[in-house]
C-alpha cells in the first residue's frame, strides 16, 4: 500500500515512468514546491524521465497520464476526439465560472453553442468589421495613451494596456458595447474580479478537495487564494447587465445587430427555448475570457520577446515600413487583405510567441474508454489526460536543439511562406473539433495591434523586473510588464 511513486491506493502503470516521490502522497510535495512554477515543473519531469509522457501521482489531484508527444495530443483532440471529453473534476471545478458556456459543455449543448457563434466568424465579417474596431480601439490608445506617455516619459504597464485594448474590442465586436475601459485609469473592477475568479478556478482544478478546504485558506492565504465569492458576484453582475442593455435595445427595435450576443438572443437552445437569463450569462463570460485574455497575453509575451531581441524586432520593422502606410492604415479592408498576404514575418513572430508563451499553457481530457496511443501508452476508462503546450514549445525532442531559443524564422519556408506545423505538435489554438474558433480573430488583432504599435513606437524594457507568468487557466504576468515609450 505504500508505494514511492504514487498516492496511496494508486494503481501501478508499469507501462509509464513516474517522477520519484513520496509514499502515501505521491508527488504532492513536489508539486507544493513548485505551485508557481508549475509549467516548468512538468517540463523538468520531460527532461529528467527522458520521456514523452509519465505518469503523475499526487494527493489531493485526480492521478494524470501527462504527454508532449505530438501524435499523442493529435490523437486526444483530433484522431480520437469522441473518446476524451471535459471531465466531471474539470467541469465541477469551472462550474461557478463557466456555467454551462463552450469552454465548459460537452456534447449538444457544446454544438449548439459551437454553431450559433460560428456564424459571426466569417470572411466578410473580418474583413469589413472586425478589422475596423480594432483600428478604432488601437487608434483611441494610441493618442491617448502611448502618445502621453511618450510625451511626459511615463513608464506604462503594458500588461494592463493590453486587457483593455482586448477587452475594449471584444465586448464591442462580441456584445455590441463600448466599454471603453482604455478610458480609463487603473483597472476596470470587472477585470481584477475576473482574473481573481480564474485564479481560484485554477486552484480548484488542482485541488479536489476545493469544496472544504477554499473558504478556510482564503482566510488564512488571502495574498495566494482569492475570495471566489466576492470575485464571482462582480463578474455575474458585470455579465447580466451587458445581456440585459442588449435585450432592452433589442425590444426597442433595434433588432438588425449581428453581434454574438443577438444571435445567441435569437437562436433557441437544444430544446428549442429561448435562451435564458443564465443561458446567456454563461455565454458572455466564456467569451470573454475567450476574447480578452488569451490575447492580451499573447500580445504582452510577444512585446516582451521583442523588447529582449532587437534583431527580431529590426526585421520586423523592416517589413512593416515594407508594406504598411498611412493611406493603408486608414482602409481597414485593404489592411485586412496585406495582413493576411503579405506580413509573413509578424506572422512568425506571433507564432514563435505562442509557441514559447501558449495562452492555454496546460489542458486536460478524461478518458471515457480503454485506449492506446500512437506512442504505445495504456489508457483506462476514467483516466485524466494532460497535455502541455508550455513544455511541448520548450521540449527538443519536439523542437529540436534550438528549441527554447525565440526565432520567428523557423516558421519561415526557403520560399519566404509561412510553415505550417500540425496541431500536435504546436496546439496552442487547440485541435479537432473543439479548434479554437476565434484562431483568425485573434491573429488579425494581434497583428493589427503589433504593426501599429511597432510603426510608431520604440518600446524598452524598464530594469530590475521579475518577469514571470501567474498560475492561473491561461498564462498572464504576475507582475506585468513595465516598459517605456518613445516615438520613432
Ligand atoms: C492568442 C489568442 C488565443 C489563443 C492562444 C486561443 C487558444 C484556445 C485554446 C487552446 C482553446 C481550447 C480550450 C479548451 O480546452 O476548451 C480555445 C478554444 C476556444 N477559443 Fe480561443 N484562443 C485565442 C483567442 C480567441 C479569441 C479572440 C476568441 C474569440 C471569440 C476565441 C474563442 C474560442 C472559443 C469559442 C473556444 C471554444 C471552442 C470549443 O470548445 O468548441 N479564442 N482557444
Amino acid at each position: 500500500m505504500i508505494y514511492k511513486d504514487r498516492v496511496v491506493f494508486a494503481e501501478k502503470r508499469a507501462d509509464l515512468k513516474a517522477p520519484s516521490a513520496w509514499p502515501l502522497i505521491g508527488t504532492f510535495p513536489l508539486l507544493a514546491h513548485w505551485v508557481n512554477h508549475i509549467h516548468e515543473a512538468f517540463t523538468i519531469g520531460f527532461n529528467e524521465l527522458d520521456k514523452s509522457t509519465y505518469s503523475l501521482s499526487a494527493f489531493c489531484i485526480p492521478h494524470m497520464i501527462i504527454t508532449i508527444h505530438p501524435a499523442n495530443v493529435e490523437h486526444i483532440l483530433k484522431n480520437n476526439f469522441e473518446n476524451y471529453i471535459k471531465g466531471p473534476n474539470f467541469s465541477a471545478a469551472m462550474d461557478d465560472l463557466f456555467g454551462h458556456g463552450i469552454f465548459n459543455a460537452n456534447g449538444e449543448e457544446w454544438k449548439f453553442q459551437r454553431k450559433t457563434a460560428s456564424h459571426v466568424f466569417n470572411v466578410k465579417n473580418f474583413r469589413d468589421q472586425f478589422t475596423d474596431v480594432f483600428m478604432e480601439e488601437m487608434q483611441y490608445m494610441s493618442t491617448h495613451v502611448l502618445d502621453k506617455a511618450a510625451e511626459q516619459n511615463r513608464v506604462i504597464d503594458f500588461h494592463d494596456l493590453m486587457y483593455k485594448f482586448t477587452l475594449d474590442s471584444f465586448i464591442l465586436l462580441g456584445f455590441g458595447v463600448h466599454l471603453n475601459s482604455l478610458h480609463q485609469e487603473g483597472k476596470v473592477p470587472f477585470a481584477t474580479a475576473f482574473d481573481e475568479a480564474q485564479k481560484g478556478t485554477f486552484f480548484r482544478m488542482i485541488n479536489q478537495f476545493w469544496p472544504t478546504t477554499e473558504r478556510p485558506a482564503s482566510l488564512i492565504l488571502p495574498w495566494i487564494l482569492p475570495d471566489m465569492k466576492a470575485g464571482l458576484k462582480v463578474v455575474d453582475d458585470y455579465a447580466r447587465e451587458v445581456t440585459e442593455k442588449r435585450r432592452a435595445e433589442m425590444a426597442n427595435g433595434q433588432t438588425e445587430a449581428k453581434d454574438l450576443l443577438s444571435r445567441f438572443m435569437k437562436a433557441s437552445n437544444a430544446k428549442g427555448e429561448p435562451l435564458s437569463n443564465d443561458e446567456l450569462r454563461d455565454i458572455v463570460l466564456n467569451f470573454v475570457i475567450a476574447g480578452r485574455d488569451t490575447t492580451a497575453q499573447a500580445l504582452s509575451w510577444c512585446f516582451y520577446m521583442l523588447t529582449t531581441h532587437p534583431r527580431v524586432e529590426r526585421v520586423l520593422l523592416q517589413e512593416i515600413t515594407e508594406n504598411i502606410t498611412d493611406e493603408l492604415l486608414a482602409d481597414s479592408s485593404a489592411l485586412y487583405e496585406v495582413i493576411k498576404n503579405k506580413m509573413n514575418y509578424a506572422h512568425a513572430v506571433f507564432y514563435e510567441t505562442l509557441r514559447l508563451y501558449p495562452s492555454v499553457p496546460l489542458n486536460q481530457k478524461y478518458a471515457l474508454k480503454d485506449d492506446i496511443w500512437p506512442d504505445g501508452t495504456h489508457i483506462k476508462k476514467g483516466d485524466y489526460v494532460v497535455w502541455s503546450p508550455y513544455a511541448q514549445g520548450r521540449s527538443e525532442k519536439v523542437w529540436g536543439l534550438d528549441a527554447k531559443h525565440f526565432r520567428p524564422e523557423r516558421w519561415i519556408s526557403e520560399n519566404g511562406d509561412i510553415k505550417r506545423e500540425s496541431q500536435g505538435k504546436w496546439p496552442a489554438f487547440h485541435s479537432g473539433p473543439r479548434t479554437c474558433l476565434g484562431q483568425h480573430l485573434a491573429t488579425l488583432e494581434a497583428l493589427v495591434a503589433i504593426i501599429c504599435m511597432v510603426r510608431k513606437y520604440k518600446f524598452t524594457l524598464s530594469p530590475g523586473q521579475d518577469i514571470h507568468y501567474q498560475i492561473s487557466l491561461t498564462l498572464p504576468m504576475k507582475n506585468g510588464l513595465k516598459l517605456s515609450v518613445e516615438k520613432r
